[in-house]
């Protein structure tokens, strides 16, 4: 029996983002082969006949999961029953520029955003935010929608785990398949904290196959922090395609489980590993059922402990400079 189509929103639909998710969507590559979908997409009013040129583009793919196409400028509408909300839209960085530098810019659509989620969505709405800065401005949405669980807010750092991970299987000649247990904790910034401490590739530590630290704190992690910056050196924009794989894989795995594998998502802290309560951070998670679970008890040594301080203090800079969005 075909099963009931999925309201999935996606905002900034025009932009680069958006040309390379839609399609996938549209394909089951997100919430299966088997799974219809409604999308339903916003955008500025200026972007709109570029939405549309998009959506023409759709229509011609002749995707037997897509079932409805909704077009629209006003949020309320978009977010109308969606079962998922994928917020991409927003400025990003050009060269010189920090993602933090686009929160004057990008925070206030956040607010509207999450309000009329609170307003529209399903209660069991799950939202990804991919605008940058991606964990405040998944705060501010959070914040911003009273009436929703505050877990139906996720922001994006599953491009800095798939980084990682190809970053990982070059430096140990493995597939990178057979990487598991790899964690990135913290903001979407240079200052995010991959660590492979406790990964392993077919049951041995990664760790001791790597074993060197000096690799680890000079190449690996600025390597991994500085991607997005590199990306748009050389192409002059900013990563697309991997940002749309990376949003696809994340809502795949919130939606659909995980097997007990771990990923890496910013979620509302739960006070674990002493993140302040609702900071959007980025933990190793398993997923099962439709929920995200923290994986506890590891054990956080001294540079773990230096690292994850420096991208938590950031995340807090980030919370104080958008406060009067909030009217605290
Ligand atoms: N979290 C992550 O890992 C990543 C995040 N990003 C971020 O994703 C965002 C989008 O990137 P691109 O698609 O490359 O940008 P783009 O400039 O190509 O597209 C942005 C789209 O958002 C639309 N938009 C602007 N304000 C809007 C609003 N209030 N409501 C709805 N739509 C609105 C624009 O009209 C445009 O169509 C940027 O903030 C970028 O920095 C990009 C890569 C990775
Ligand atoms: O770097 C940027 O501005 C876009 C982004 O978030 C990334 O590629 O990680």
């Amino acid at each position: 029996m075909t099963k009931p189509a999925m309201r999935v929103a996606v905002t900034g639909a025009a932009g680069q983002i958006g040309y390379s998710l839609l399609f996938r969507i549209a394909n089951g590559d997100m919430l299966g082969k088997d799974q219809p979908v409604i999308l339903q997409l916003l955008d500025i009013t200026p972007a709109l006949p570029a939405v549309k040129g998009v959506v023409m583009e759709l229509e011609d793919c002749a995707f037997p999961l897509l079932q409805g196409v909704v077009i629209t400028d006003d949020p309320a509408t978009a977010f109308k029953d969606v079962d998922v909300a994928l917020l991409v839209g927003a400025r990003p960085r050009s060269k010189g520029m920090e993602r933090k530098d686009l929160l004057e810019a990008n925070g206030a659509i956040f607010t509207v955003q999450g309000k009329a989620l609170n307003d529209n969505a399903k209660r069991s709405v799950k939202v990804l935010v991919v605008g940058n800065p991606a964990n405040t401005n998944a705060y501010i949405a959070q914040q911003s929608a009273p009436d929703l669980d505050p877990n139906c807010f996720t922001s994006m750092l599953r491009l800095d785990h798939n980084r990682a991970l190809s970053q990982v299987a070059a430096k140990t000649g493995k597939p990178v398949a057979s990487i598991e247990k790899l964690a990135v904790w913290g903001n979407h910034s240079p200052t995010m904290y991959a660590d492979y401490r406790f990964a392993t590739i077919d049951g041995a530590s990664v760790k001791d196959m790597i074993n060197d630290q000096e690799w680890n704190a000079n190449t690996f992690l600025p390597t991994v922090g500085k991607r997005g910056a590199a990306i748009i050196e050389a192409r002059g924009l900013s990563s697309a395609a991997s940002a749309a794989n990376a949003a696809i894989d994340h809502v795949r795995d919130w939606v659909l489980g995980t097997n007990g594998k771990w990923v890496t998502m910013g979620i509302p802290s739960d006070g674990s590993y002493g993140i302040p309560e609702k900071t959007q951070f980025g933990f190793p998670v398993t997923c099962a059922n439709g929920k995200f679970e923290i994986v506890k008890g590891l054990e956080i040594d001294a540079f773990s402990q230096e690292r994850i301080n420096i991208t938590l203090n950031e995340l807090m800079e980030e919370r104080e400079g958008v406060k009067h969005l909030l009217g605290k």
